[in-house]
């Protein structure tokens, strides 16, 4: 069996080795256009198998915190085809994840105007960083007839992500944002053609998910699922139905890859969700190097995603080859703020 270190193919994306740099929101692209410190930070870890970008907003209807990039404008575009443009110098390669936040935003981001989400179903509690410490609002329920411009605006996103150099696109469908509000019956309660049975709930997914193959070809397209239900007051009545049908489905459109943030636990659902779905396994969250290599080892996960450890160690892959120490990750330092915690960590050759 296939290790670690070994190439990947990951539909059109040949990987170097099997250590992906999972989605990492760190809120430093302020007015949402990304800069040259985002340039600096990516290149810096361009020796990942492949990065995925942090989570980035297809409109300004779909923002949810602070200094978030976004993928909608020419000017934002430019400025990460300078990002993609570095990354590819430096022989790394990189993947924009899209994103909305759907019911998680406030009128706050919105200019007074309502969150949009299936339903109006308000998430219980607050965001716990990065916002004004006050209960999430309830939503206004899209019309059915609105749904057609969100998904050409995943669609709009997936061509300016093309345009902007990327080497493919990963639609987030997870982490109570908007797709897995849809996805997951207790946040939509449609009586639409996008609600009720689970094939009307994975509507919007796949028809977003068919908008960016018509721009990218499956080959270069990914979706992130978070099959836990664990973020933001998710729930699904039947997990294993909800998300093995998903997996089906994005397995029959043969997209490049899923990424999964499931850790190890006993009751995960990837080893099921991969074989429905029958391409390239990302596993996500709470990885070692001896956990990562037992998953690819016995054919769970064909690469791993890391999140904290790549904040910490640019070089992570190098450490993880040597057995090298990792660098601790700083929290105080995750969201906002300048170099500190983002591009300073030391490298190996600098150590
Ligand atoms: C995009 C995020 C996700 O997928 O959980 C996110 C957003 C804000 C802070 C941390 C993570």
């Amino acid at each position: 069996m296939p290790g670690l270190f070994d190439p990947l193919q990951l539909g059109d994306l040949y990987l170097p080795n099997r250590i992906v740099m999972a989605p990492l929101t760190r809120c430093r692209a302020p007015g949402r256009v990304p800069n040259a410190l985002m340039r600096d930070y990516y290149v810096q870890r361009s020796t990942a198998g492949l990065i995925l970008t942090e989570a980035t907003s297809v409109t300004p209807q779909g923002v949810g915190y602070p200094d978030t990039p976004g993928i909608w404008s020419d000017e934002q575009v430019k400025a990460w085809s300078e990002i993609t443009r570095a990354v590819h110098a430096a022989t790394g390669r990189i993947v924009l994840q899209l994103w909305h936040v759907g019911r998680i935003s406030d009128p706050s981001y919105l200019d007074g105007a309502l969150p949009v989400a299936p339903s109006a179903i308000a998430a219980k509690g607050h965001v716990s960083l990065l916002r004004p410490q006050r209960p999430f609002v309830t939503p206004r329920a899209l019309e059915t007839e609105e749904i057609a411009e969100v998904v050409a605006q995943f669609q709009r996103g997936a061509a300016n992500a093309l345009a902007a150099g990327f080497d493919g696109v990963e639609i987030h469908a997870a982490n109570g944002y908007l797709i897995d509000q849809f996805l997951q019956d207790s946040t939509n309660r449609r009586t639409d053609a996008y609600g009720g049975p689970i094939e009307n709930r994975a509507r919007l997914l796949l028809e977003i998910a068919d908008a960016c193959i018509e721009v990218w070809g499956a080959g270069r397209v990914g979706v992130h699922l978070a099959p836990r239900a664990d973020s933001h007051d998710m729930g699904d009545s039947d997990r294993a139905a909800t998300f093995g049908y998903v997996a089906r489905e994005l397995g029959e459109r043969e997209i490049a890859f899923i990424c999964a943030r499931e850790s190890l636990g006993d009751n995960r659902l990837g080893p099921q969700l991969k074989a429905a779905f029958g391409g390239a396994w990302i596993a996500n969250e709470g990885f070692t190097r001896e956990s990562a290599e037992q998953v690819i080892d016995t054919g769970e996960a064909d690469a791993v995603a890391f999140g904290k450890a790549f904040i910490a160690n640019p070089d992570l892959v190098q450490r993880l080859a040597k057995g090298t120490a990792l660098n601790a990750p700083d929290p105080s330092t995750f969201y906002g703020g300048d170099t500190k915690g983002y591009t300073d960590y030391p490298e190996l050759a600098a150590a």
